[in-house]
């Protein structure tokens, strides 16, 4: 039993990986993006010459089907590999699950339930693992929750200020989002300064479509930016991030706007795509860079948030011994990590620019060398996490 498949479940698409949990590396990669488009195509990678496949595939069901294919042709081949599990990543886990859990079906009720809460990824997760048990049904298929992590939040954190029965009995209150990433690159974190995770405070910024700031302290999460559902705290893609709360009740009152119309503005055409037309971090510098004010905005309105939480964050912890960049922005753009941390030199964070701005791949140090706070780049491995995670429920045994 020394493999895992990894799948990550989106609205439009699929990703997965095959990894080989003794080697600890991937036996298979892919994607099938654009489901239910047309364009549709799936993608698998297995090292030589990446397979390539056209659509249609109508549903997740057509696009898993067309995965398993993929492996049938191109390897590895999937009866052969001893799998373990099936690791899927799901959003929103409530309240109900601090931990992975083996798929059952009252487990996929309980995710189907809080799919409210997490409207642009709980749907799509919960259709991916409907599909995966139907095509392998003989696997045990584990859920990971981006929420897990964040059940160790103190009260204080967690606890909106709103009446007792909004609370007791529609479960209004902070849940958290990343959390899979955040285990993962803040226990990377505390390796590289050669440390126990619980010896070490940090603050991690995963800074992707979706993005979100969280202290850890000692390994544990203690505050995050998201909030009930990944809609609060910084700019997103499409994502507002903070507004006032009564901004969507205005907005009904005199736009005449409906409730659910608010909502999908501020998650899906909000944050930087609402301000610079475009969603894409590398397409809003181009538009900066070409001299238009909206993108320049975005630019300006992210970063100041960006400072606003580490500000708020290292009040929380106190000490911060590492704050961390991570996902598609946070490893790879040297722009806004420089523009985050401008004016913060005074509590203790600073940038090396030269190793800021070298154009490299894996973990490393961008602040110089003896920096009270050390500022590391730690590309996330969201798949890996989750592998580790559904083979230790599994076979009790870690990656
Ligand atoms: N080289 C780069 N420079 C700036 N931004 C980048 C770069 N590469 C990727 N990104 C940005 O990363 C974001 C996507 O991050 P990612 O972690 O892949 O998202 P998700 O996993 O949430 O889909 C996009 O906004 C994309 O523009
Ligand atoms: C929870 C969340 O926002 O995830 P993503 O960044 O993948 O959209
Ligand atoms: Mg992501």
């Amino acid at each position: 039993m020394s493999h895992v498949l990894v799948v990550n479940s989106g609205s439009s698409s699929i990703k997965y990986r095959l990894l080989d949990m003794v080697r600890r590396r991937p036996g298979a990669s892919g994607s099938v993006q654009r489901i239910g488009e047309d364009g549709a195509e799936l993608v698998h990678h297995t090292g030589g010459e990446p397979l390539t496949r056209s659509g249609p595939f109508p549903d997740h069901e057509a696009g898993l089907r067309a995965v398993l294919d993929a492996f049938a042709e191109a390897g590895p081949d999937l009866a052969q590999v001893e799998l373990a599990a099936v690791g899927h990543r799901v959003v929103h886990g409530g309240a109900r699950f601090s931990r992975p859990v083996v798929v059952d079906d009252a487990v996929l009720d309980t995710v189907a339930e809080l799919a409210p809460l997490a409207p642009l990824h709980n749907p799509a997760n919960l259709e991916g693992i409907r599909v995966g048990r139907k095509v392998l049904p003989d696997v045990p298929h584990v859920a990971v929750f981006d929420t897990a992590f964040h059940q160790t939040l103190p009260e204080t954190a967690y606890t909106y200020a709103v009446p007792d029965s909004w609370r007791a009995e529609h479960g209004v209150r902070r849940y958290g989002f990343h959390g899979t990433s955040c285990a993962y690159v803040s226990r990377r974190a505390a390796e590289w300064l050669d440390a126990e995770p619980a010896d070490v405070d940090s603050i991690v910024l995963h800074l992707g479509n979706g993005a979100s700031a969280t202290a850890v302290a000692g390994g544990r999460s203690v505050d995050t930016s998201m909030g009930m559902t990944p809609l609060e705290g910084l700019v997103m893609g499409t994502r507002s991030g903070d507004v006032d709360p009564s901004v969507p009740g205005y907005l009904e009152r005199t736009a005449g706007l409906a409730p659910g119309d608010v909502d999908a503005v501020l998650n899906r055409e909000s944050g930087l795509l609402a301000l610079s037309g475009a969603n894409d971090m590398r397409e809003v510098w181009r538009r900066a860079d070409a001299g238009e004010h909206g993108a320049q905005l975005a630019l300006d309105l992210y970063c100041h948030r960006l400072r606003k939480y580490i500000g708020a964050y290292t009040a929380v912890l106190g000490r911060v011994d590492a704050l961390v960049f991570t996902a598609g922005v946070g490893e790879n753009d040297a722009r806004i990590r420089e523009r985050a941390l401008a004016g913060l030199e005074h509590l203790g964070l600073a940038l090396d620019p030269e190793r800021n701005a070298a154009v490299a791949s894996g973990e490393r140090e961008v602040s110089p060398e003896g920096a009270d706070t050390a500022v590391l780049v730690v590309p996330t491995d969201e798949e890996l996490e989750i592998a580790d995670e559904a083979l230790e429920l599994t076979t009790g045994r870690g990656g």
